[in-house]
């Protein structure tokens, strides 16, 4: 099990995390959302050991992580950390850089290990193409499949498919965690798309001014959520009193109700239309069916 317990750190005299606080049990899926500059980043760091804590203690198992002062060498065997940088060697090809982990001392189970990784990352077509030939998205693609080339027992990932295209983004998505369950990998996703997080995280923790504002199951928070800014996350949201923060979709369009609104603008937005209405001077977001004209009058109701 990871255990963060009571974390702080800054990088100058500012805190940047404050008093951080959670576990995360074997092949747990564990999300971390937050602003952009909200430490996401840093926390993951903290827990692969790049820095030393002045406060609190970060453990695998029985394990203490500890940081620089106490480690030549940055890292632990047991723990991998896909970086927004992939850091893979650019002159060999996509199979070389997967299999430089691996033993060379049982050549057949390298080349096995090595397909089976280049399949979870769907890259079969570019097992001998130099990496540096590849594409932001492929790079990133490769960095995950070395880093699962050694089954760690706990995977640390950095926004891991935001260079990936949305063909691919679900099906590689879906790949990739279900691998890391399948193997009782831990992981820790820091991350800015929704779709990381519903689905397949156990557990999420909202970040927000250096502290965690929010720590229970993806359909909790969503469902609940306490702030607007978690609510951003997820959709489109209005505060309509006095129901609260109301998503798009929770309010529709009636042939009559007390709540009127004039349509200001319509987006398509694939399976359904975003209107954007006036209410009460404010613009308010509404999740539907169709197209609605502009100027026109509506009723809505919100049925959370
Ligand atoms: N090496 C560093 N030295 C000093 N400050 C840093 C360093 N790395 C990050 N910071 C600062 O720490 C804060 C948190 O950064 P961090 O990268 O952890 O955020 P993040 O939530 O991961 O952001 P993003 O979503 O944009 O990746 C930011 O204000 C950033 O400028």
């Amino acid at each position: 099990m990871l255990k963060v317990e009571n974390v702080s750190f800054g990088y100058s005299k500012t805190k940047i995390l404050k008093a951080i606080d959670f576990s995360v049990e074997a092949g747990e899926n564990l999300a971390i959302i937050g602003e952009s500059g909200s430490g996401k980043s840093t926390l993951l760091k903290l827990i692969y050991g790049e820095y030393d804590l002045k406060q609190g203690h970060i453990f695998w198992k029985d394990e203490e992580i500890l940081g620089p002062k106490h480690n030549l060498v940055v890292g632990y065997d047991f723990m991998k950390y896909v970086t927004q940088e992939f850091d893979l060697m650019p002159f060999i090809t996509v199979e070389e850089n997967i299999g430089k982990y691996l033993s060379r001392f049982y050549p057949e189970e390298k080349q096995k290990r090595t397909e089976e990784l280049i399949k979870v990352v769907e890259l079969e077509a570019f097992a001998k193409t130099k990496v540096k030939l590849l594409s932001g998205g492929q790079k990133q693609r490769v960095a995950i499949a070395r880093a699962l080339a050694k089954q760690p027992e706990i995977l640390l990932l950095d926004e891991p498919f935001s260079h990936i295209d949305n063909f691919k983004k679900q099906s590689l998505r879906r790949s990739v965690f279900k691998y890391l369950k399948e193997n009782n990998i831990a992981c820790v996703v820091a991350t800015h798309d929704k779709n990381d997080v519903l689905g397949f995280a156990d557990q999420l923790l909202v970040i927000h001014q250096s502290e965690i504002i929010a720590k229970d199951t993806p359909q909790h928070i969503y469902n609940h959520p306490k702030l607007p800014l978690i609510a951003s996350f997820f959709s489109e949201f209005n505060v309509i009193e006095p129901y609260g923060i109301v998503y798009a979709n929770q309010v529709k369009i009636v042939n009559q109700s007390d709540l009127k609104a004039v349509v200001k603008t319509s987006y398509f937005n694939g399976n359904s239309w975003l209107i954007e209405a006036e209410y009460n001077s404010e613009s308010i977001f509404i999740e539907h069916s169709s197209n609605v004209n502009i100027g026109k009058i509506i009723f809505i109701k919100v049925s959370k």
